[in-house]
């Protein structure tokens, strides 16, 4: 693959990703080294018709809230290392790698919170959790007066292909992210501001939602 990206893009991506990580560590968002990060690289959209794409990724098992020089590496469209290196992409990569091919996106963020996971249990049994009339719904450029959205919610299976292969089924064109059930959030973007701020509407929406019933209670 002749790559369309430059050392210096290469370098930009990673400044970004440790910006963004900082940003989301100082809130909590990433416990026990969980949650992951990633950028592509280069101007072609990640598309089926063009399904070779290289993307920045955070290497697993770092603790996230720490900046060091080994945090990221770059993988190729089927999360394999495009660099020589000692680093080991996020065990999540092919969950990366299925939302860059289904919808072209620049950037996915995945962060595990209490609110998240409380959100993807209590409505995992109907795939998917329904959240209506909030304004920060507007986040995901969603304009319509009382708008009513639905988030998809997948198993949390310990085999991450198994999750990969249900991603495609589950994709909600209108709402940027997908829970695992007792897991996290997966959120993109076009941008990598566009992702964080999908991210930040997503955990706002679930903690609204987890107050709201315990309100009704
Ligand atoms: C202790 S977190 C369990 C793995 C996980 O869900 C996660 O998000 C982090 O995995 P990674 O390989 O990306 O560090
Ligand atoms: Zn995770």
């Amino acid at each position: 693959m002749t790559t369309s990206y430059t050392a210096e893009d290469r370098q930009r991506v990673f400044a970004q990703l440790a910006a963004d990580k900082a940003v989301l560590a100082s809130k909590g968002w990433f416990p026990a080294t969980s949650g992951n990060m990633s950028i592509r690289l280069g101007d072609e959209p990640a598309s089926a018709a063009a399904p070779s794409f290289h993307f920045a990724i955070t290497a697993s098992g770092k603790d996230k809230s720490v900046n060091t020089p080994e945090d990221f590496l770059l993988v190729n469209e089927q999360g394999k290392p495009v660099e020589t290196t000692s680093l080991r992409p996020s065990a999540e990569t092919l969950i990366h790698c299925e939302i860059y091919r289904l919808t072209g996106c620049g950037a996915v963020y995945h962060v595990h919170t209490v609110y998240n996971n409380l959100i993807s249990e209590r409505f995992g049994d109907q795939g998917s959790v329904a959240i209506k009339g909030v304004e920060l719904i507007k986040a995901f450029n969603i304009w319509e007066e009382d708008a009513e959205i639905h988030i998809p919610i997948l198993p949390n299976y310990a085999d991450i292909p198994k999750i990969a292969a249900l991603v495609e089924g589950a994709l909600n064109r209108a709402v940027p992210g997908i829970l695992l059930r007792n897991h996290g959030i997966y959120a993109w973007g076009e941008t990598p501001f566009e992702a964080k701020r999908h991210l930040e509407a997503f955990e706002f929406l679930f903690e609204y939602e987890y107050r709201r019933l315990a309100l009704q209670a």
